[in-house]
């Protein structure tokens, strides 16, 4: 130190012996100020040692203004004043520092507690602080009285634990993973800072792209970001094969697009539909859209929203490492939102595992369940559409009002069959799983899993059909020899979401899942032809 020092000051002459007062005055100081730095930087967070260290350096200034007026001391105390101003300055920041610092600590605590108290689990730098209250999108993020309004009317008192953690990421700009149960809000999640966002209708192009897997799903979200907007006269559009036809798509006035990546992917093939504009894009289902079928058409989708400043979201509640790592790929700097533990069903539902031997004992079993009791709506979930039809010429003269729905109907019909059972008009639907992702049927009350899901995530979307938004449920899946296999993965899943599963099942081997679709004997109590 004295090395450098005197390096520094090497071509000055300096008479110790004339300034010797001088002298002793500053080291003096030197020694008490380095004193006070290191107190406070020792006592940062405690606010009655604070109050010390401030008045300390109050005296102090005052101290420089009185010697600041004095004859001779003039000259050399305004100097002083300087250094001290200078000093006062850095111990201001250093001050400012140490309270900004403790605020920082209260915060992230508080944020902490909020999580913990809702299962909220992050991970990503500087993430957003969770929402306390719908009130905070007003009063922190400015969002107009429209959308709370709309909140209110819907009965939405509470945020869900998603919306209290995506919302803010997303209006922060940031981009984001969200896995959540079935029926928990994700909808809203990531339709409402979109609309905060783009704040107003502009027909400056597609502004937002919303992709979900199936036309039902598209269509009811396009449904619900409609609610969600009442009261501002956003374009909001659903890509339906009409609109493709009769619309100059490249003069689209749109603020959120809402469809499947097939129709969206020609659209921007054959019809020219620019999405260079696309602030927003949203994969819902991703799980579902990053499967090989639909890659491709995502690929072309993705590319199109060459807006580098875009922010990209994923929401299910499935979410497979292996799509994470992809979807990484393409996202920046992402933020990771897991509500409880990633890839378990709904808690509210109540599930179980029913053996029923033979494809005629499923058939047996079903009218048993529905003779004891039908609680409607029900629904039925089947591994094909063949098998669809099947079921349903068999329970269409049982005198219980039952439909179908699968890919074979026209769009027109699959929307009726939907409509008639979300309105009570039939009590059982039978379906394949066209519909097991995202459609929100109010109060189903039991799903049953008449044909073995081919997957544990097949299994989390259909039974997530019913105990949504807090609601109770039931789900029973059917079960024969050749899905005893199978069973330990469904039976993971079931344990993961609190329910009982016979020991003898959780003591079989864990099977790597392939797509388990076996062959199976169709559903018929008629007498084949050979008669026996
Ligand atoms: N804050 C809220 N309070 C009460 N109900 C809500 C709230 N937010 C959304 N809901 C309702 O919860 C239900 C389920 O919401 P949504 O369909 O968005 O679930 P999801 O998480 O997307 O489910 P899935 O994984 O099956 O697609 C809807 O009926 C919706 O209106």
């Amino acid at each position: 130190m004295e090395k450098s020092a005197s390096f520094l000051f090497g071509g000055t002459k300096f008479n110790k012996k004339k300034f010797a007062s001088d002298i002793a005055r500053f080291k003096e100081k030197t020694e008490t100020e380095d004193k006070v730095d290191y107190l406070s930087l020792f006592e940062s967070g405690n606010p009655e040692k604070e109050e010390f260290t401030v008045s300390t350096k109050k005296r102090k200034r005052k101290q420089a203004v009185s010697e600041a007026v004095e004859g001779f001391n003039v000259f050399k105390s305004s100097k002083k004043a300087l250094v001290d101003s200078g000093e006062n300055k850095k111990d201001e920041e250093e001050d400012k520092l140490s309270k900004d610092k403790k605020k920082l600590n209260q915060k992230l605590e508080a944020d902490a507690i909020l999580r913990k108290t809702f299962n909220i689990h992050v991970s990503g730098n500087n993430v957003a602080s969770p929402l306390k209250s719908f009130a905070e999108l007003s009063s922190v993020y400015g969002c107009e009285s429209y959308l709370l309004r709309n909140f209110a009317e819907l009965g939405f008192k509470e945020p869900t634990p998603i919306q209290r953690q995506a919302i803010p990421v997303l209006l922060s700009g940031r981009e984001c993973f969200a896995c959540a149960p079935t029926g928990s809000g994700k909808t809203l999640a990531f339709v409402s800072p979109m609309l905060m966002k783009l704040k107003h209708a502009s027909s400056e192009g597609v502004r937002a792209v919303i992709l979900c897997p199936t036309r039902e799903l598209a269509a009811q979200t396009t449904r619900e970001s409609k609610k969600l907007a009442k009261g501002n006269k956003f374009y909001i559009k659903l890509l339906t094969k009409k609109l493709i036809r009769s619309a100059d798509l490249s003069k689209l006035p749109c603020d959120i697009l809402i469809s499947t990546p097939l129709r969206l992917s020609s659209a921007i093939k054959k019809r020219k539909l620019n999405l260079s504009r696309v602030e927003y894009l949203v994969l819902d289902e991703s799980d579902k859209l990053f499967e090989l079928g639909l890659l491709k058409q995502i690929d072309s989708v993705v590319k199109a929203c060459s807006n580098p400043s875009i922010i990209r979201s994923l929401f299910s509640a499935t979410l497979p490492d292996s799509v994470e790592e992809l979807a990484r790929t393409i996202m920046h700097d992402a933020v990771r939102v897991i509500i409880g533990r990633k890839n378990t069903a709904s808690k509210s539902i109540n599930q179980k595992l029913v053996f029923a031997g033979s494809e005629e004992g499923k058939l047996l079993a079903l009218r048993q369940s529905f003779a004891e009791k039908l609680n409607p709506p029900v629904l039925i979930f089947v591994q094909s559409k063949e098998r669809a039809k099947e079921l349903y010429e068999e329970l269409k003269f049982d005198n219980i009002r039952a439909s179908v729905i699968h890919a074979d109907l026209s769009e027109t019909q699959r929307e009726n069959m939907v409509n008639d059972f979300r309105a009570g008009k039939t009590w059982v639907l039978i379906a394949t799983d066209v519909i097991a992702r995202g459609m929100d049927f109010k109060g189903v009350n039991c799903v049953i899993n008449y044909d073995f899901p081919d997957s544990a995530a097949a299994y989390i979307h259909r039974i997530g059909r019913s105990g949504r938004a807090g609601r109770s449920g039931e789900a029973i899946t059917f079960y024969t020899e050749d899905d005893v296999p199978f069973l330990r993965n469904i039976a993971n899943v079931m344990v993961g979401s609190g329910c009982e599963v016979p020991s003898w099942i959780m003591a079989l081997r864990k099977l790597r899942w392939k797509k388990h679709r076996p062959k199976r004997e169709s559903i018929s109590t008629k007498p084949n032809e050979a008669g026996d």
